[in-house]
């Protein structure tokens, strides 16, 4: 957790004069995009994706799968609407070069992507991917008949040599670091020669929606997978090799982005609408209906999308988030403008994502005057009046929007290089300021 000299540039986070009443669209989710456009790679056939999130960490996959030969073209949908990528799958090949950038989904799905290619496909990406693990998918694919050259650390950067196919087969991993290693796996195990057996052998797996998003994704391009959840054993995924379909595929709005919107009507009353918000979904965000409403707001689910007001008033919570670890710096900022303390538990993985975010919420929070105390797998969060400040984000988005929430009701906070929200959510500043009214 290093302050990036760089990144030096601040944001003055807009304080909130009074309640928000704002209609926020948006932008899709960066976890359904990523998928589907790995999914769309593989099938046999063109397929479109409407309303692809475009941020930093899925421009990132596309440029990558058409460095590996696959057409990706800005297009209109089959009905005529805009807003759309048409996926058009090739033999893939090398060489080529993946810059995974900081992306979890580009470092983690993408190298059983390339154990199929012909040729070497080489991995690069920021300094922090270098540090984030990948071990898991490494020795899997090696297990199942891959070429990988690394330097042994388990994580980028690194070679796939690509022989045109993988076995595939059973293998056993320890996914207790990230759930995105058994994501990866499936995957692209339509196309192993006799699929895959994954079974996790770890203590913990954390974000088990996004292994259904996985999983749903998968049976929706016509895969055949069984799970836990299906009547299988324990721990244990089952992909049946065969021909993936090219769906029309619409994808959802960010639930996890909505996540500073939602929270801005908590801490600062009012009412923000999310459109388009999903009646179901695998989407780990939709956890904030209940998460926000135990913090003291009230929401409804409507056809017109989600309807959520706050008064003001915030609580404290004792949650554990380990199946939505990504909601935790922006429930974090709530607390610390809570009326009573908070605790957050099981998400010990958070130090191995964009950083540190266990370490960075701490330090930024106590920073400004809070009164937050790590524990090796979560925060305890006494509130505390704060003041202004320079609220650090470590290269990491939700760093950004949590100091966004906190700038709210505290003024004088300055953000720093709010522009890292653009993994993510590139429109972040601008609808901001427009969900304010500025
Ligand atoms: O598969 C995915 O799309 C994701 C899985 C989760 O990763 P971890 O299981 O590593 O936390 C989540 O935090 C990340 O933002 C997106
Ligand atoms: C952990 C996250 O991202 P990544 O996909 O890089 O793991 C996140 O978006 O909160």
């Amino acid at each position: 957790m290093t302050v990036n000299p760089a990144q030096t540039v601040l944001w003055p986070a807009p304080h909130a004069s009074g309640a928000v009443d704002a209609t926020v669209h948006v932008p899709g989710s960066k976890s359904v995009t990523n998928r589907a456009l790995v999914l769309a790679a593989l099938a046999s056939e063109p397929g479109w994706l409407r309303r692809p999130l475009r941020s930093r960490d899925t421009l990132l996959m596309a440029s990558a799968l058409r460095a590996m030969g696959v057409g990706i073209e800005e297009g209109v949908g089959p009905d005529g609407s805009g807003e759309t990528w048409r996926v058009i799958p090739a033999a893939l090949h090398g060489p080529a070069t993946v810059d995974v950038g900081n992306a979890g989904t580009v470092m983690r799905f993408l190298p059983p992507v390339a154990a199929l290619a012909d040729g070497p496909i080489r991995f690069d990406g920021d300094p922090r991917s270098y540090e984030r693990p990948l071990n898991g998918v490494i020795d899997a694919l090696r297990v199942l008949g891959a070429r990988i050259d690394d330097d042994g650390r388990g994580a980028v950067p690194l070679t796939v040599h690509g022989g045109g196919a993988l076995d595939g087969g059973p293998v056993s991993i320890d996914a207790s670091s990230s759930s995105q290693f058994v994501s990866a796996l499936l995957l692209s195990a339509p196309r192993f020669n006799q699929g895959v057996e994954v079974r996790h052998t770890g203590s913990t797996l954390p974000s088990m929606p996004h292994i259904r998003m996985t999983v749903d994704m998968l049976r929706a391009v016509g895969a055949q997978v069984d799970t836990p959840e299906s009547g299988g054993e324990p721990d244990v995924w089952r992909v049946t090799p065969g021909a993936l379909l090219g769906r029309d595929l619409t994808v959802e709005p960010d639930l996890s982005n909505a996540q500073p919107f939602l929270a801005a009507a908590l801490v600062a009353g009012g009412k923000v609408v999310i459109p388009d918000w999903p009646a179901r979904t695998t989407q780990p965000g939709d956890r904030l209906r209940q998460i926000f409403t135990e913090m003291g707001g009230s929401c409804t689910l409507t056809e017109r999308g989600l309807e959520f007001t706050g008064s003001g008033a915030v609580h404290g919570i004792d949650v554990d988030l380990g199946e939505v670890g990504e909601l935790t710096p922006g429930v974090a900022a709530v607390a610390a403008l809570a009326d009573s303390p908070s605790t957050l538990r099981g998400v010990a993985h958070l130090r191995l994502h964009e950083t540190d975010r266990l370490a960075a919420l701490t330090k930024e929070i106590n920073e400004l005057g809070g009164d937050v105390t790590e524990a090796a797998d979560g925060l305890h969060i006494r509130p505390r009046r704060l003041h202004g400040g320079v609220f650090h984000t470590y290269d990491d988005h939700r760093m950004a929007t949590a100091g966004a929430i906190i700038g709210l009701a505290v003024d004088g906070v300055q953000i720093e290089n709010v522009a890292t929200t653009a993994k993510t959510l590139p429109d972040f500043p601008d609808l901001w300021t427009g969900m304010l009214g500025d």
